[in-house]
């Protein structure tokens, strides 16, 4: 049995698992997929590379798979029970971890710790009707009446009326004793009467009084039978089997005309302007940025290659043509997964359907915590509530930096009793990564000669030579592409991913480094020792995709990227980073940093740090910087566009909450000799060659001199013994 299979991963999985050589489940993915598949709620923490991606992907795909074949609906088929065609009809919509025998008409929920409901497709909006519950074994039942748009969780919203096992009725959560506790071998009647608007309950032949008057504004709506459990099952009657109901005026509810149709798209008026034939995802997953969106999804391609039929998925990214979105999402897929601003986009226009979606993802979910990203995610979790036709959607939480208490909150907001799986604990980087700095003084002119064909960013002008703190800054930004290229030079990189604050800074640098194989004849393409493509949200989100794929290739050796590029994107074997200036929280430097260090590899960070502060571009104009419009280089406080970024109290912030080992570059830009690597940061398993070859070179000659000791000892013996027999 493989490790995988172990964890409950379908074999038609574990094949295309197996052709990415993916032998073994990474840790996290051994704590998340069964508690994926077993449904609940999580908040998933672990280090970059760790995985995490595999970890929500592979039982998605299972479920979304698992759901196609119909599995989830768990229908039983007991060929010797009675079958009425009514009944067998009748469960319109339940949470998918409820059981259905539509034969039987019995629910079941197995989950100790999770209410499941269902809400029946027949009801009623005038005259008075009633259904019976028989419970049939131990665990918590809530039975009773919801509008169309009530929760499955029956009794926690405005649009619900439940009695419990507990002898409490409920409504918009507000749990009063009413009737009598109820359990296994009990039958309860669930009345509702439009006359006089009004809804009760008995318990076998006792008959309670009101529980609820119907409130006014919901006197015209149709109220559906309506029932959650928790570990408990129930047999429904609906009117297949004759009741003992003692209020004969009490019709029971198949005699009812009015039936949903068992239709998703039928029941609401956004999802008639989609086509009815289209299969609505399943999973919606939000991703940050761009790249990301697209990598999750080729990964989701992966998984589905041999399954049949195949798991559809959408990529929906600001940047591309909506119409292409569109056209995806028409011809039915199964997950979505994308950035927040063109869901959304597609969810106004009618474009999206939610109805039956099982999954939410927040991949990265700390960098949705600003409020520009948290009140459009709140809406969209609304919106699937209100919209379920499944219930119970398993909301996910993913990221490396998972700690902050803004996610606990959000947490409370969108899910439900979430399984918290932390691997490593606070913010937590991976051993793998080796961390350097490089303190960059401006008057270390022994080090760097300043470049004339260095760009910078425009912030100083004449005042430079009036004030020390703007020629520090200004000699700073001038030194350090300076430095980015005697890097490159002095560890002979053969590919990194280089960090800087601004897309200005990336341009700049882009453009120093092209001017440097100019000068230097570097030579085109994968010759070109300083060849670089940028990243950032600048540039067409074609340049982006193709920047992307020219640096993955190798064809390009340096990647120039502002912070899109920080979180998610996995570059196999990557084996340098540096931070050309430093990410202004410890969050992102724990994922840029996490770009190299993956799939078991070494990877070293360096992070070129000023000892003084520099004076940055901080936009809150208008323009936001772009095309160097804004030429404001007042200080914010001033009114302006720009503030002074002290790097070293950043430094000692990144240093002591992650509790950094570091190793400081010396003058000649190396490291200091016992972090040097013989082979420089590739594989784990070449570091250990490495290290048996540098022991076999020391001991060389400790061992040559032992020959000779023993070629001495050998010569002296036969030389004493020859002696010795002469005496004799
Ligand atoms: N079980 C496995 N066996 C071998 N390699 C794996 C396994 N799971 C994932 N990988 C590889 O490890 C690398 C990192 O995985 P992934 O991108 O999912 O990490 P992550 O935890 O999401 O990182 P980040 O926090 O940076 O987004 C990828 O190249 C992936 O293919």
């Amino acid at each position: 049995m493989s490790a995988f299979e172990e964890l409950g991963v379908l074999p038609e999985i574990i094949k295309a698992v197996e052709d990415l050589d993916w032998l073994l489940p990474t840790p996290v993915q051994a704590e998340t997929i069964p508690l994926v598949l077993g449904g609940g709620d999580a908040i998933v923490s672990a280090e970059t590379g760790s995985g995490k991606t595999g970890a929500f992907c592979l039982p998605l795909v299972q479920v979304c798979y698992e759901t196609l074949q119909g599995k989830f609906l768990q229908v039983t088929k007991h060929t010797e029970s009675r079958t009425d065609d009514k009944a067998a009809s009748i469960w319109f919509k339940h949470d998918y971890n409820l059981s259905v025998d539509r034969d039987r008409g019995e629910l079941e929920n197995k989950l100790p710790n999770r209410w499941q409901g269902a809400r029946a497709s027949r009801g009623a909006n005038s005259g008075q009707w009633f259904f019976q519950v028989e419970v049939l074994s131990d665990g918590l039942c809530r039975v009773g009446w919801a509008t169309e748009n009530g929760s499955l969780d029956l009794g926690t919203d405005s649009e619900g009326f439940g009695y419990g096992g507990t002898g409490k009725k409920s409504h918009k959560r507000e749990f009063l004793n009413y009737g009598e506790p109820y359990g296994e071998g009990d039958v309860i009647g669930c009345f509702i009467d439009f006359d006089k608007s009004k809804i009760f309950f008995s318990k076998n032949e006792k008959v309670f009084e009101t529980a609820f008057e119907i409130p006014t504004s919901l006197q015209k709506c149709a109220f559906y039978p309506s029932i959650c459990l928790k570990k408990c099952r129930v047999r429904v009657n609906f009117g297949p089997i004759p009741s003992k109901n003692l209020l004969k005026s009490y019709r029971m509810i198949t005699e009812s005309c009015l039936n949903i149709e068992n239709d998703a798209s039928s029941s609401s008026n956004d999802s008639s302007r989609r086509k009815k034939s289209r299969r609505e995802p399943l999973a919606l997953i939000l991703e940050p940025s761009r790249e990301l969106a697209l990598q999750v999804k080729e990964e989701i391609e992966k998984f589905s290659k041999y399954l049949n039929p195949k798991i559809r998925c959408a990529c929906l990214v600001g940047g591309e043509k909506i119409s292409q979105n569109i056209q995806a999402l028409e011809s039915g897929v199964e997950v979505v997964c994308g950035t927040l601003g063109r869901i959304q986009e597609c969810l106004d226009g009618g474009h999206l359907g939610l109805a039956s979606l099982r999954f939410l993802v927040l991949d990265e979910a700390d960098s949705f915590l600003h409020q520009d990203q948290m009140d459009p995610i709140l809406r969209l979790c609304r919106h699937i509530e209100e919209k379920s036709l499944v219930g119970g959607v398993q909301v996910l939480f993913f990221s490396a930096t998972l700690h902050s208490p803004a996610i606990h909150e959000l947490s409370q907001k969108i899910q439900q009793s979430p399984m918290i799986v932390d691997m490593k604990g606070r913010d937590y980087v991976p051993e793998e990564v080796e961390h350097s700095v490089f303190f960059v003084s401006p008057d270390q002119t022994d080090v760097v000669n300043v470049d004339a064909s260095v760009l910078t960013d425009g912030v100083h002008d004449h005042r430079v030579q009036n004030s020390p703190e703007e020629w520090s800054s200004q000699r700073i930004k001038q030194m350090k592409p300076v430095l980015v290229r005697k890097l490159i030079d002095s560890f002979s990189m053969e590919q990194a991913l280089i960090f800087v604050r601004t897309q200005l800074d990336a341009d700049n640098l882009h453009q120093y480094l092209r001017n440097v194989s100019m000068k230097n004849n570097s030579g085109f393409g994968r010759d070109d020792r300083y060849s670089s493509v940028v990243l950032h949200g600048g540039i067409s989100a074609r340049e982006r995709k193709n920047n992307l794929q020219t640096f993955r290739s190798g064809e390009a050796r340096f990647l120039i990227c502002t912070d899109v590029a920080a979180r998610g994107i996995d570059i196999v074997g990557l084996p340098y980073l540096i931070n050309v200036t430093l990410p202004d929280n410890v969050e992102t430097y724990v994922h840029r940093v996490g770009r190299v260090g993956r799939s078991e590899r070494l990877g070293l960070a360096i992070s070129l740090v000023g000892t003084k502060p520099e004076k940055v571009w901080f936009h809150r104009c208008s323009s936001r910087g772009r095309n160097n419009q804004c030429k404001n280089r007042k200080l914010l406080s001033e009114g302006g566009c720009t503030m002074w970024y002290n790097e070293m109290e950043i430094w000692n912030q990144i240093q002591k909450q992650l509790g950094l080992k570091v190793a400081e570059l010396d003058s000649t830009l190396q490291l200091p000799v016992e972090h040097r690597k013989h082979f420089g940061y590739q594989s784990k398993e070449l570091e250990a060659i490495a290290a048996i070859q540098n022991k076999v070179d020391q001991l060389k000659p400790i061992t040559s001199s032992l020959l000779e000791l023993e070629d001495e000892v050998q010569k002296n013996f036969l030389l004493l013994s020859h002696r010795f027999s002469m005496y004799r």
